[in-house]
């Protein structure tokens, strides 16, 4: 049986990097020269793959929408010559491109797996071969056509995933939806589905960087902060608002998000609670945003929030067609 080929993105973060004087620092060539070095990556049962090295390697903190766009055009020109592709990233922005890709990619018919560290590969104690070898492992052989994100052996909906851990190496959670994929002694498939490889062809949407807005809500804000924040060039802000989409009842304050949603601003409700889903028709307070035109991000995670309004403002939509699109289930990401 002729084995399945994948595609490594490497894109820098903890995986490949090395001690500095200032703090761990990614290194070039350094994690290829650390994979040839560990048999097990190369054993019978595991795919061919190649590692394609980015310059500069970076650490994910330091990533824009600009590095969204170019890993969705790497993957996009090597699609016809792999089975799966991998992407080595960082952990503190890997479920921002997670998202972002989940909507850049539409046909996607080939496993993405996002994947990285939270120690280097190359020290004791390593979580980043137990990452690296099963999103290998799961890509040639459980292919989920979607953007997932693998850690601590659960593969999770990119989408739906977000940073819960600074430090442990269950570093990720999707509060609002279920595993696709569990690693334990037995590899279950949970919620994904897993399909033939097909040869449809990729379409990749460009995403360009937008002004977005972001405010938590906490008692005692202002409407003049909403007014600062609502200044052009925004054109939209998600909102973090109490439970089920509450905001206090204040005159002003519903004004000026009254005032920005006329001049064309998105204004997008999504919960400041870890879990669960945005219902402004549960109580006044949340109703009186519905009132001037605010829309619900359902269960959104803030990460899909903002990527799925870089990829709606992208397009060049109206506002009343990205608020619809906004609560459109586009790529699994809301449950409505
Ligand atoms: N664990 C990590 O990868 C964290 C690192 N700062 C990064 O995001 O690139």
């Amino acid at each position: 049986m002729t084995k399945k080929r994948i595609y490594v993105a490497y894109t820098g973060g903890t995986i490949g990097m090395q001690k500095s004087a200032q703090g761990y620092i990614p290194v070039p060539g350094f994690l290829t020269e650390c994979v040839q070095r560990m048999p097990e990556f190369y054993r019978d049962e595991m795919p061919e793959f190649t590692i394609h090295e980015y310059t500069p390697l970076m650490d994910s903190s330091d990533m824009s929408p600009t590095d969204w766009q170019h890993i969705a055009e790497d993957i996009q020109h090597n699609y016809d010559d792999y089975d799966g592709f991998v992407i080595l990233h960082g952990t503190d922005t890997m479920a921002y491109t997670a998202s972002a890709l989940s909507f850049m990619f539409e046909n996607l018919a080939k496993p993405v797996i996002i994947t990285g560290s939270q120690i280097p590969l190359a020290a004791l104690r390593s979580d980043g071969q137990t990452n690296l070898l099963n999103a290998l492992y799961i890509a040639a052989n459980y292919p989920i056509h979607e953007v997932g994100l693998f850690f601590n052996n659960t593969l999770y909906r990119g989408n739906r995933a977000t940073k819960a851990d600074a430090n442990g190496f269950n570093a990720f959670d999707s509060p609002n939806f279920s595993p696709l994929l569990q690693a334990g002694i037995q590899i279950s498939v949970d919620a994904g589905e897993v399909k033939p490889i097909g040869n449809a062809p990729l379409q990749v949407s460009a995403v360009t960087p937008q002004a977005i807005g972001v405010i938590t809500l906490y008692p005692g804000v202002s409407a003049a902060i909403f007014d600062n924040m609502l200044q052009q060039p925004v054109k939209a802000l998600i909102m973090q608002s109490y439970g089920v989409g509450n905001a206090p009842q204040d005159k002003q304050l519903l004004a000026s998000l009254e005032r920005a949603i006329a001049s064309g601003t998105v204004v997008l409700n999504c919960t400041q609670c870890f879990k669960g889903k945005v219902n402004m028709g549960g109580y006044a307070t949340g109703n009186a945003l519905a009132q001037v035109g605010v829309v619900s991000g359902h269960d959104m995670t803030i990460e899909a929030a903002l990527t799925k309004l870089h990829y709606l403002l992208s397009k060049g939509l109206s506002q009343a067609q990205i608020n619809s699109q906004l609560e459109t289930n586009l790529r699994g990401e809301l449950t409505a």
